[in-house]
């Protein structure tokens, strides 16, 4: 349910998550050539994001690293899943696409995509998540699933295939939440929430998670017009989604699919993506917590 009664389980978790350590990951995969869904260095991209998933908690065997193979193109997504303590069947997901996309990166394998904002900021928002609730022993009673989709820059290719399967398996995904685009500060407003493909209560719900961990932030809402991102694949196969966006329409990062995506021309900085953080974990932490 979207009340919100787990302070003392989300309070201590929130002031562990730093802004230095999604910076380095940003850095890092702003750094592959591209990460071309099409491209064997955007399937290298993926492989070592797994292996570096993996890394973050050896000897956990309630934590298990997949890759997601997708029929048609190279690059996997890649999914790490803390498995539940009461209620497993349960899913809660946390997604963001791995995949980056230039005019030069389709031409050729060695065409530049750094897509540092678009989306490597969503990756690096949703693992800094990941590391702090594995490296806090947190325990959720669902289980939770960050994902990072590939392809999603050909048309949500990656979360199509997994939101597909997973409704054709009947696998019970509570609630999904989706990060692209998290480090550029267009707007006034912190947090600009996707109303359309998405669905109204659990957005309700990320509005109230806001307001009550993060009343500093300024959250609106606005319309992105057409499928805009992962979260409406899981929205087409009749899941709860929600994607906070980094600003109002129009206002967000000019430079996304062009070389000129990088950490510098965001001034360096990941204090933007670090609210989608907290928010995020405080959603992860909320519903994770909760048992049918
Ligand atoms: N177009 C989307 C990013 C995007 C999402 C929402 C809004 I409003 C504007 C732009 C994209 O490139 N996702 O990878
Ligand atoms: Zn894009
Ligand atoms: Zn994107």
């Amino acid at each position: 349910d979207y009340r919100l009664n787990d302070q003392s389980k989300v309070n201590p978790l929130l002031p562990q998550l730093k802004e230095s350590e999604i910076l380095a990951t940003i850095s890092k995969l702003q750094s592959y050539t591209n990460r071309y869904y099409r491209h064997n260095v955007g399937a290298r991209a993926s492989n070592e994001l797994a292996d570096s998933w993996r890394a973050l908690a050896p000897g956990r065997t309630d934590v298990t690293v997949s890759q997601f193979n997708h029929p048609n193109f190279v690059q996997k997504s890649v999914i790490l899943e803390i498995r539940g303590t009461v209620a497993p069947e349960e899913i809660i997901v946390i997604g963001g696409h791995l995949d980056s996309i230039t005019p030069q990166a389709v031409l050729r394998p060695g065409g530049r995509a750094p897509g540092a904002d678009d989306d490597a900021s969503g990756i690096a928002t949703l693992q800094e998540v990941m590391r702090v609730l594995l490296q806090s022993g947190y325990k959720p009673e669902r289980t939770i699933q960050f994902i990072g989709y590939a392809g999603e820059e050909a048309g949500l290719l990656g979360s199509k295939d997994i939101a597909k399967a997973y409704a054709a398996q009947g696998r019970n995904v509570m609630g999904a939440l989706q990060l692209d685009m998290t480090d550029y500060k267009g707007s006034s407003s912190d947090i600009t929430l996707i109303t359309d493909y998405t669905n109204a209560p659990q957005d309700d719900f990320v509005a109230a998670l806001a307001a009550g961990y993060l009343p500093e932030l300024k959250v609106v809402r606005d319309v992105c017009g057409y499928a805009c991102s992962d979260h409406a694949s899981w929205t087409a196969n009749g899941y709860a989604a929600s994607f906070p966006f980094e600003a109002a329409f129009g206002e967000d990062n000019p430079r996304i699919h062009t070389t000129k995506d990088t950490l510098s021309q965001i001034g360096n900085s990941a204090a933007h993506a670090l609210k989608f953080a907290r928010l995020a974990l405080a959603y992860a932490v909320e519903l994770g917590s909760d048992h049918g």
